[in-house]
């Protein structure tokens, strides 16, 4: 049975998830998005054919799951709005914003309710995105496999058991494609310096992340020999490779991850604890 499948916000996060259900075959009729933005539901609309409204209330009375896709610091007035129709409905409570606990979602929409917490990334948009996944205990069995089949249909999708994991999971994947866009801008501007058009170092970069991601995901072998594969002794890449080891990019990561992790948890206390 097709479960009807409600987002609340229509923004990148909501339209990479359910572009990429629509495009994996999902039916269209089986999907609903709500936002104040009329202009961003037509564009949906358009895109994708599926179906859209603006009044939150009336989006979630057919929902099977409700996805939770607006900003933290907009979710305890959107949970407020909707709380006495999803104690009458009782669909799964999927919300995707970063740091805010199941337990305040469950609290603001009246209590008692499934609610799973996942942490996505926008290349769901193409079928390639990477979610991490927490179920408060009134999640069954069914609805963590309907859950699972929602983010799946977009990605890889891995289950925490503690909540706080999620955390180091938006310090990886969630917020993890803007290090290697940032990543591809720094070899793109590389390129140009050494004198290749931008159009073309652009997808010379593009190309070598996209082929070392799939080489490292069909490899037997670990990056780390990867990456030893590529260094000729006293060759071009061992030169390189060390230039980036003193200039700390190791180090760099771990504090970038470090800080991210970080304003996750100060984005619970700021945002959850209402
Ligand atoms: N962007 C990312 O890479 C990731 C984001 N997330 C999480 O996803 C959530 C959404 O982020 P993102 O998609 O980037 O944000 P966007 O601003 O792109 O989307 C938020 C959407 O919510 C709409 N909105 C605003 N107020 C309401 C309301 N009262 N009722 C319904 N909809 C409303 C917005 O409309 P309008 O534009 O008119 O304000 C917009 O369509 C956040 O909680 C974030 O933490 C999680 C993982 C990755
Ligand atoms: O930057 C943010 O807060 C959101 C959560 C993870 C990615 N984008």
């Amino acid at each position: 049975m097709t479960r009807h499948i409600t987002f609340i916000g229509a923004g990148n996060m909501a339209s990479a998830i359910l572009g990429g259900m629509v495009d994996s075959g999902y039916s269209r009729e089986a999907i609903t998005a709500s936002s104040p933005d009329e202009s961003q539901l037509a564009a949906l609309h358009e895109r994708f054919g599926i179906q859209t409204t603006t009044s939150n209330v009336d989006a979630v009375k057919q929902a099977d799951v409700v996805v939770l896709a607006v900003k933290p610091q907009l979710m305890k007035d959107v949970c407020t709005e909707l709380h006495g129709t999803v104690q009458d409905t009782r669909p799964l409570i999927v919300s995707v914003a970063a740091g805010i606990p199941a337990d305040a979602l469950e609290r603001w929409l009246g209590g008692d309710l499934p609610v799973v917490r996942c942490m996505p990334n926008t290349p769901s948009l193409v079928g390639s995105g990477a979610c991490g996944l927490f179920a408060n205990p009134r999640v069954d069995a069914d609805q963590r496999d309907l859950a699972t089949t929602l983010l799946g249909a977009v990605g890889l999708v891995e289950w925490v058991d503690e909540e706080s994991l999620l955390e180091a999971i938006t310090a990886i994947s969630g917020s993890g494609p803007a290090y290697f866009f940032l990543v591809f801008e720094a070899l793109e501007a590389a390129g140009v310096k050494l004198g290749l058009p931008a159009d073309s170092a652009r997808r010379l970069a593009l190309q070598t992340a996209a082929g070392a991601a799939r080489m490292a995901q069909q490899s037997d072998q670990s990056p780390e020999r990867l990456k030893r594969n590529v260094m000729s002794p006293g060759g071009t890449t061992e030169r390189a490779v060390h230039c980036l080891e003193d200039a700390h990019l190791r180090q760099a990561f771990l504090e970038a991850t470090d800080a991210c992790a970080q304003r996750a948890r100060e984005m619970a206390e700021e945002f959850g604890n209402r």
